[in-house]
């Protein structure tokens, strides 16, 4: 990398990116590649042969028609006709050709960016370097073009590809000028060429700088556009009639983004355009006043100064913009060096997580056990856990109760290896949870998110994703599904496991809440059944009717028998089932104990439950 300030600036945005696309055209394939390079190179040559060929047309015409038809004189311009003619057609035929090439490079490159963008995003165990801000910049950056379907990374290799075409035409006429008129005259007008081009290219380089600057505006309005158009937000918009002012909010960050780009186009278009055209026009000019008067003083015959003059005015056209490449090289660019930001900056960060590498196979077999644990998210001074201490014995049921933002759900995700404990560590069976594998440590867990993934997948496949390599798959998805007391749901859906869970799909069906939430706890039931010996249920009945959570917990021991069980819950009536109950405030273990020793002690955990007894006895009162 250069030096020199400017030198690096201009490295890091035109150079580094431009290899990062030129690596890709590998992505398309060796035969596409091959084709694409003969198709362009092709098309770069076609244009200049004509010219050639039609300044020998006329170069021929007064000889031939002196001499008449059959003559030598006469074959030649035949022969010239025929070869400009052929230059033709064979650019109309090849420009198709081009074209179709281009998209089968889009899609293959685009998939494969995709496929590096979720490499990147899942490589780190830990939830943190991928969602802090910088990181969520650098992937909208990286991928808001993939999703908007135009000048896409794909577009960007395609239109690298088409360059060749553009710079072989240029060194073609180059070389007719050099041939033709001389080789100063040459240098002369490619050089001009190169001017025009760096105004208007150049231009678009400065211009996309802003780009990151006005991310977060453009984010705003992606939301925006998002939120109004979007199947999932559209009930309450309508009920709280929001759509207009959705749409307003839409308009006014869009514009908001636009307004710095539009101010900055004049800069650095008009302006560098002005300045560039009148430096290219001049050169240009210079050549050509020169060959006229070669012309004239007689050293330069007609056939050369009309080849010259044509080769000229195709080079200088050269200059312009290239509609097929430089827009979506531009923008292909700003992704490869957002999405290279982003390793950077995911990397950075993976260096310091703990590698691991213990088999965690069998545990735990004694206990897992919280010690001296605080944590806090990025970006805030407040630690949601604060020195806690906290066994969970295996085998057993422990629950977990606190107020919202107590720190519970942060606590599952710790378990989970998603975050690493500001200080203090979590020991499964006195081991460090940092020093195990960490795949192999979250084959042992299964779990229920409050906020669990809804998958638009067969029925099958959402259960069976506790465990992707569980074998006798079929039987196991029936049994936990039974088990989640989801089997009879399923027996109504059109395709029984095979229904895909979404209506947007043909076949497809959409579940309740509650429905939704067995299958999600199926999906955990189905992990224990293939091995895993820790369950982590968030909230698990929340959205189930009476009836159906007070069935869930009747034989909540019997589906948690012999595994180490982390409830958390609201709701005291689930509580009472765990084999002990813990209270979490302030960072901290509270209380701890079981049910009756809880409600003897007349703590916290008992004035919250005599709360909630006494709200349902009064609603029970009032509905008598
Ligand atoms: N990804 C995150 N980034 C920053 N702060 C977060 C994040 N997730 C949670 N928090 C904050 O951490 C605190 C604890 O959140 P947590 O979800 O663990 O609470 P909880 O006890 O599970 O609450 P609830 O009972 O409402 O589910 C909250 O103040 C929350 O705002």
């Amino acid at each position: 990398m250069p030096e020199n300030s400017r030198a690096r600036r201009y490295w890091a945005e035109a150079v580094e990116p431009r290899f990062f696309l030129v690596r890709r055209l590998g992505v398309a394939g060796a035969g596409v590649l091959a084709l694409g390079l003969l198709t362009n190179t092709a098309l770069g040559v076609l244009p200049v042969a004509f010219v050639v060929a039609a300044a020998r047309l006329v170069g021929h015409v007064p000889e031939a028609v002196a001499a008449g038809t059959g003559g030598a004189a006469w074959d030649a311009l035949v022969t010239a006709f025929l070869v400009a003619s052929g230059c033709f057609v064979a650019q109309q035929v090849l420009a198709p050709v081009q074209t179709a090439l281009a998209q089968v490079v889009k899609h293959r490159v685009d998939g494969h960016f995709y496929a590096e963008v979720i490499a990147v995003v899942s490589r780190s165990a830990s939830l943190r370097p991928v969602e802090d801000e910088r990181s969520r910049e650098h992937l909208h950056l990286a991928t808001e073009t993939l999703l908007r379907g135009e000048h896409t990374p794909g577009d960007a290799v395609a239109g690298t590809l088409a360059l060749v075409a553009r710079y072989v035409r240029l060194v073609g006429f180059g070389v007719v000028i050099g041939v033709a008129v001389s080789w100063w005259s040459a240098v002369a007008v490619c050089a001009g060429t190169m001017v025009f081009r760096y105004g208007h290219r150049g231009g678009l380089r400065m211009w996309t700088r802003l780009w990151p600057e006005i991310g977060p505006l453009r984010r705003e309005s992606d939301y925006f556009r998002d939120v109004g158009m979007e199947l999932s937000t559209a009930k309450e918009l309508r009920v709280f009639g929001l759509t207009g002012w959705v749409v307003e909010r839409y308009r006014s960050s869009s514009v908001a983004a636009l307004l710095p780009l539009w101010r900055a186009r004049r800069v650095y278009n008009v302006h560098r355009f002005v300045w560039f055209t009148a430096i290219g026009l001049v050169l240009l000019s210079a050549t050509v006043a020169l060959m006229l008067r070669s012309a004239v003083t007689d050293s330069l015959s007609l056939t050369a100064l009309l080849l010259g003059l044509q080769a000229t005015v195709g080079a200088a056209l050269l200059g312009e913009f290239y509609q097929e490449a430089d827009v979506a090289t531009q923008f292909g660019m700003l992704a490869a060096r957002a999405l290279a930001d982003f390793e950077r900056h995911v990397d950075e960060q993976v260096a310091t997580e703990s590698p691991g590498g213990a088999d965690a196979r069998g545990l735990p077999r004694r206990e897992i056990r919280f010690r001296d644990v605080s944590f806090g998210y990025a970006g805030s001074d407040r630690l949601v856990l604060d020195g806690l201490d906290l066994t969970l014995r295996a085998g057993e049921c422990t629950a977990l109760v606190g107020l919202n933002g107590a720190g519970k759900t942060t606590l599952v995700k710790l378990l989970g290896r998603l975050y690493e404990p500001t200080s203090g560590a979590v020991l499964v069976d006195g081991v460090d949870v940092r020093e195990l594998d960490v795949a192999s440590w979250r084959r042992q867990l299964a779990v229920v998110f409050q906020d669990f993934n809804r998958y638009e997948l067969p029925v099958r496949d959402n259960i069976a994703f506790g465990a992707l390599d569980a074998d006798d798959a079929d039987r196991r998805v029936v049994a936990a599904a039974r088990r989640a007391d989801v089997d009879g749901v399923v027996a109504g859906l059109p395709g029984g496991y095979g229904t895909v869970l979404s209506r947007q799909y043909r076949g497809g069906a959409d579940l309740s809440g509650g429905q939704w939430q067995r299958v999600a706890i199926a999906r955990a039931l189905y992990a224990v059944a293939a091995g895993a010996r820790v369950l982590l249920l968030d909230e698990p009945t929340s959205a189930l009717d009476v009836r159906a959570e007070a069935a869930f917990f009747d034989e909540f021991a019997e589906r948690t028998r012999g595994v180490t069980t982390l409830l958390i819950s609201h709701r005291f009536s689930s509580v009472r089932h765990a084999d002990r109950i813990v209270v979490l405030a302030g960072g901290r273990v509270v209380e701890d104990g079981t049910h009756e020793a809880l409600l003897a002690r007349g703590g916290r955990y008992a004035e919250l439950y005599h709360l909630q007894a006494e709200q349902f006895a009064q609603d029970a009162g009032r509905t008598r």
